[in-house]
């Protein structure tokens, strides 16, 4: 994996002498972490989870996949944020693009990641005549949508295979010992995995609760985490001129103290989109708080040329570009000869499609950085199961020390609040009277 800042693409819109400026701030916050005296220090179980995780639970998760393998048609993965984004990216990044439609496989659904009946309804249909398994994954064990498609996902168990079979067939990934679903696992008998205390749900994904679902779709875990182990080692220098993980946190943050508002994470590969997804929640979640933090936003290129395309090379020059760009295609695809050329397109014969996907990005970025926005390149060789875990570390890494850069506290997420407070207090939740009545008031002066 290499991540290159180069003159033209980035330091043409800075100072070089302003990475400089900001090494002692990355080596301070890098003793910060590792010595876990910032804010937030009690959630630093991520930092050495690749070289210390619990290997007898590891070797748990690969044999109840391969039970789920043998005993179902068909996972469901119930749970949000953090509890499904990263499992969702790895197998839309790693496995094949039509994974379910694929004979052989054990089809993964996720659920629990909103709340809509239409969805669920769906799925229970896609699901009719195929054998199931269930895993539930909350840290919290509380939260309200993978809860209550829990609810039903438990009933349409119990109903299809019997209290004792159903049991057999739902597996819960929670915290050790707090919450009710820990509670519910424990009376049902479920078999369990744990989020250790010390890792937030956006720092999970090499937990049970990335690594079940995706040994089930057929991933090598393994690999995952030697891809891990080997970021570890990488990014564990606190010397700026030496660690690309900790470079991508100084140079979003010069950008950030220069005005930029909004950092557009671009892939040119559909398969990347929950890539994409799962580092806006690691860093809109890590760092938007206290009135700070760039927007996390991103486009999927070459598809989204033709939507925001205009604004990226026109409109307000709000953001910088980061580019996550895969050097070797795993597939190759040679553009054929058409004899009678009525598309035009012969000048292209003999290339392969991967060529004209490298000349869009390249031309793309020469075009943006034209329209004023500097494009950062984040470069993996291929992508497979190791280069997932290693820029999975990459990032979280990234992410820790340039919250502890812009001086919040990246492991909280205290106004993801305000809306459940909300929605409680609406839906009539004990405990939430006096709110109720307030809320109900602002609304009828809404009118
Ligand atoms: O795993 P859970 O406790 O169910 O939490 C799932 C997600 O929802 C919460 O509201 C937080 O904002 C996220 O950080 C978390 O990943």
């Amino acid at each position: 994996m290499t991540v290159s800042f180069d003159s033209t693409n980035v330091l043409s819109f800075m100072n070089s002498s302003e990475l400089d400026n900001i090494s002692e701030f990355v080596k301070q916050a890098h003793h910060q972490i590792h010595q876990q005296t910032g804010p937030g220090s009690d959630y630093l179980g991520w930092v050495d989870w690749p070289i210390n995780y619990d290997k007898e639970e590891f070797d748990r998760v690969k044999l109840a996949a391969t039970r789920i393998q043998q005993q179902s048609d068909a996972l469901v993965v119930i749970g949000i944020g953090g509890s499904y984004l990263g499992s969702k990216a790895a197998i839309e990044a790693l496995s094949h693009t039509f994974h379910n439609q694929i004979k052989g496989n054990t089809e993964v659904y996720f659920a629990g990641h909103n709340i809509s009946s239409t969805y669920i309804e769906h799925l229970l249909q896609v699901l009719e005549g195929k054998d199931v398994s269930i895993n539930v994954i909350s840290k919290s064990g509380t939260t309200t949508e993978p809860a209550l498609a829990f609810r039903i996902f438990r009933n349409f168990m119990e109903k299809k295979y019997g209290k004792e079979e159903a049991r057999n067939r739902i597996y819960v990934t929670t915290d050790q010992s707090k919450g009710a679903l820990r509670k519910l696992a424990g009376e049902e008998g479920y078999e369990t995995f744990v989020i250790p205390n010390d890792i937030g749900g956006r720092y999970s994904v090499l937990t049970p609760v990335g690594l079940l679902p995706m040994a089930v779709a057929g991933l090598n875990v393994d690999q995952v985490m030697d891809g891990a182990t080997a970021a570890y080692h990488k990014y564990n220098d606190p010397n700026l001129a030496t660690n690309a993980s900790y470079q991508y946190a100084a140079v979003r943050n010069i950008f950030y103290n220069k005005g930029k508002s909004v950092e557009l994470f671009v892939s040119y590969e559909p398969g990347l989109h929950f890539v994409a997804e799962w580092w806006k929640q690691l860093f809109g979640e890590s760092e938007g708080k206290d009135e700070k933090g760039l927007f996390p936003a991103s486009v999927n290129f070459s598809t989204d040329l033709h939507s925001m395309g205009q604004y990226v090379q026109e409109g307000r020059r709000l953001f910088f570009e980061t580019v996550l760009q895969i050097k070797h295609s795993s597939i190759e695809r040679i553009i054929q000869e058409d004899p009678d050329n009525i598309d035009g397109l012969n000048f292209l014969t003999g290339k392969t499609m991967d060529d004209v996907n490298k000349k869009a990005a390249l031309g793309t970025t020469l075009a943006h950085i034209d329209g004023g926005v500097p494009n950062l390149l984040i470069e993996l060789d291929e992508l497979n199961e190791f280069t997932f875990g290693e820029l999975v570390y990459f990032f979280e890494k990234a992410c820790a020390i340039s919250g502890t850069l812009l001086g919040v506290n990246p492991f909280d997420q205290p106004g993801v609040e305000a809306y459940k407070k909300n929605m409680f207090a609406l839906l009539g939740k004990d405990g939430f009277e006096k709110e109720k009545e307030e809320l109900e008031n602002r609304l009828s002066t809404l009118g």
